[in-house]
């Protein structure tokens, strides 16, 4: 099957829409890109960076005679987006978007798209902490998952097609019920995020002295929450506001975990730590032995190999 499309339009062009505009056309998958952002400085960012053919401000003209729109926006802005081009959609195209959580997107983009149009949400399990039409590069999705979550009406062929454009551009991909999405990325994604916001924001909160001491001796511990705590404060107030019920249960159960870490630290309990120690150390080797160690910001570099001292362990 031809994983090829006339044009694509992509309706915001930050890291992730960036992303796809340069691997869709290493990969050459496709012919036109249209870009449609709200702003015009982003537009002409992206302008600069040569990342499409078509420029516009306007998303419904972005997406006339596009075989393939994708939003690329915080999720916020999609019911007012999906409003806005329902009318100019083409019969036979598929609409789909990058947003990192899904049951909302059904919600609020699903009313607008019509009979003949494919709606199969997605989301590349991938990226960085930098935004904007700058922070994009062609390898973000390589080796890395695509969740796909079509409605039941969606036809297989229009699914197999965007699962190609995907693979093609590097991403493992799968299918999977939105709501599932949601409860599996509210712990893996959503509630790491949160943690590492309010760590951060505690040692925003410290005393002048005491703040510049823990910047000036940050060890690579609390860097790489910082890293994560920088990440966009738009796309990520989206999240929490668009995925509240799940966040909220996988946090009950985050905080649960916390009380007997915080008893057992309380009470000197050795062996409860070193347990519990012993169990996530597991973890972290099963995901670098699955290859999912590339993580974007590390791009290029080899996967990390768990050292021989600690296997022999
Ligand atoms: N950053 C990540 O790590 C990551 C990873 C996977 C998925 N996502 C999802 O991808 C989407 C985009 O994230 P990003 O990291 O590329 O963000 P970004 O901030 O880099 O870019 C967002 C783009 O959307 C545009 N935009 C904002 N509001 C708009 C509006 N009302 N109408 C039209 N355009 C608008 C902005 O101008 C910008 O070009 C989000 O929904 C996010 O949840 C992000
Ligand atoms: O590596 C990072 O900076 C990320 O946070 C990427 C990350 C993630 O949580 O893994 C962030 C949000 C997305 O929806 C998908 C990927």
């Amino acid at each position: 099957m031809s994983v090829h499309f006339k044009k694509l339009a992509l309706i915001g062009i930050g890291l992730i829409g960036s992303s796809i505009a340069l691997a869709a056309r290493r990969h050459g998958l496709v012919d036109t890109i249209a870009i449609a952002t709200r702003r015009e400085e982003t537009l002409d960012e992206a302008r600069a960076l040569a990342l499409g053919d078509i420029y516009t401000l306007d998303a419904a003209e972005a997406v006339h005679g596009a075989d393939l729109v994708i939003l690329c926006a915080p999720v916020g802005a999609y019911e007012a987006l999906a409003k806005a081009i329902a009318p100019a959609l083409e019969p036979g195209a598929i609409l789909s978007d990058v947003g990192s959580v899904k049951a909302h997107v059904h919600k609020v983009v699903g009313p607008y798209v019509p009979p003949n149009v494919a709606f199969i949400p997605g989301h590349p399990l991938a990226g960085t902490e930098h935004s904007g039409p700058g922070a994009g590069f062609a390898e973000l999705f390589s080796g890395r998952w695509c969740v796909l979550t079509p409605g039941p009406e969606v036809p297989q062929e229009q699914t197999d097609k965007l699962v190609g454009f995907w693979r093609a551009m590097g991403s493992n991909v799968e299918c999977m019920d939105a709501a599932h999405h949601d409860m599996v990325l509210a712990i893996t994604s959503h509630v790491p995020h949160l943690v590492a916001y309010n760590i951060v924001g505690t040692v925003a909160d410290l005393e002048a002295d005491t703040k510049s001491e823990v910047i000036k001796f940050s060890a690579s511990g609390f860097r790489d929450f910082t890293r994560i705590a920088a990440s966009d404060p738009v796309m990520w107030r989206d999240v929490f506001l668009t995925n509240r019920d799940a966040v909220l249960e996988m946090l009950g159960r985050f905080l649960e975990d916390l009380s007997v870490l915080q008893r057992a630290v309380r009470t000197g309990d050795g062996p409860a730590l070193e347990e519990m120690f012993t169990r996530t150390r597991a973890i972290r080797r099963s995901i670098i032995n699955a290859g999912q160690e590339t993580a974007a910001a590390d791009f290029g570099r080899p996967h990390e190999a768990v050292p021989k001292s600690e296997e022999q362990r």
